[in-house]
């Protein structure tokens, strides 16, 4: 039976619906309530925590499994076991960036640039520190507990902090001056539990339903039949993950045609497939896709 912890805040919104397409809805009695459970033979605690005290937590076997960002793991340089990627961020599927910025009209292009006394704001000290040491800069780095991005200039001279779509750094007049670290959200492990078989083997079935959840989105099933004669012509034109299941129909010249496609471009594939003598066409959603 595994404990698990999950992260409220800016990865919440997604993380819930993320468990919920892997048929591991976690209940709750409302938003605020942090106390939660998932009805799963697996998995007999729930709490939803800030994603900064995540790791910690997890390194002190406070709870076997969780998800958080591989930034708050670098920041808190935690121990713990990754499992993988889950390829999801506030806003999008992208990985999202700790990067340096400053105003658009500063003198600095890169880092090394930066004078004695350079004052940075950031919610990420101890990155920040290594990162400048590395780079020979004597900063004064002050600790941001949000709204980061306007403290320029009138407060720090630059600032360290997360981009995802960019838009933060725009509407603030910041440019990017370097890239501390790429992060992806994470599956993230307590050691301990993690070399318990039993354990580890709940570990590995959460994280295949939530893979499988994340590698169905944006795909779709088509199905079609076609005439053995226009079969070729369709075949050419239809993508696949591997290659499509081709059927022969029951007492007929036809076969029917399956395939997991990507849902752009379904809008032009359809009446491609049409064209080509497909009929019957079903376009079905998809829940997961497991390898
Ligand atoms: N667009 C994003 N902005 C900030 N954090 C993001 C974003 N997308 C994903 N994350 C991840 O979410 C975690 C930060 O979430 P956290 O709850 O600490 O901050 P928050 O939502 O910014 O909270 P607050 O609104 O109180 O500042 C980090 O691991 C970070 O990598
Ligand atoms: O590139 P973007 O898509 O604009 O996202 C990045 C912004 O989101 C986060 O702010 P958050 O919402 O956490 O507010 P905060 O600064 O108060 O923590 C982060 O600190 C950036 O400011
Ligand atoms: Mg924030």
């Amino acid at each position: 039976m595994l404990s698990l912890v999950l992260p409220k805040g800016s990865l919440e919104k997604a993380t819930m619906q993320l468990f919920d397409a892997a048929d591991l809805t976690v209940r709750r009695a409302s938003d605020r309530d942090y106390r939660a459970s998932i009805d799963d033979p697996r998995i007999d605690r729930v709490r939803v925590l800030r994603p900064q005290e995540i790791p910690t937590y997890l390194e002190q076997g406070l709870f076997d499994l969780g998800i958080t960002g591989r930034d708050w793991i670098t920041e808190t340089d935690s121990d713990v076991v990754s499992l993988g990627e889950l390829q999801y961020s506030k806003a999008t599927s992208n990985p999202v960036r700790v990067i340096m910025a400053v105003p658009e009209d500063a003198p600095w292009q890169s880092v090394s640039e930066l004078p004695e006394g350079v004052r940075i704001s950031t919610e990420f000290p101890a990155m920040t520190k290594r990162f400048l040491d590395k780079h020979g800069v004597k900063a004064k780095v002050v600790p941001s507990y949000g709204a980061t991005e306007a403290k320029v200039p009138d407060i720090v001279d630059a600032i360290v902090d997360l981009t995802e779509t960019g838009s933060s750094l725009r509407k603030n007049g910041l440019r990017i001056l370097d890239t501390l670290l790429t992060s992806y959200t994470e599956l993230v492990a307590n050691r301990e539990a993690y070399e318990d078989a039993e354990k580890r083997a709940a570990m590995e079935d959460v994280s295949l339903l939530l893979q499988g959840a994340i590698r169905a989105r944006g795909n779709v099933l088509l199905k079609l039949n076609v005439a053995q004669a226009d079969l070729r012509k369709v075949l050419d034109i239809m993508p696949s993950m591997s290659s499509p299941t081709v059927t022969s129909l029951a007492g007929g010249d036809s076969s029917a045609v399956e395939s997991v496609v990507a849902k752009r471009g379904v809008n032009t594939l359809i009446p491609a497939l049409k064209a080509a003598g497909a009929h019957d066409i079903l376009e079905i959603p998809i829940s997961k896709i497991v390898d």
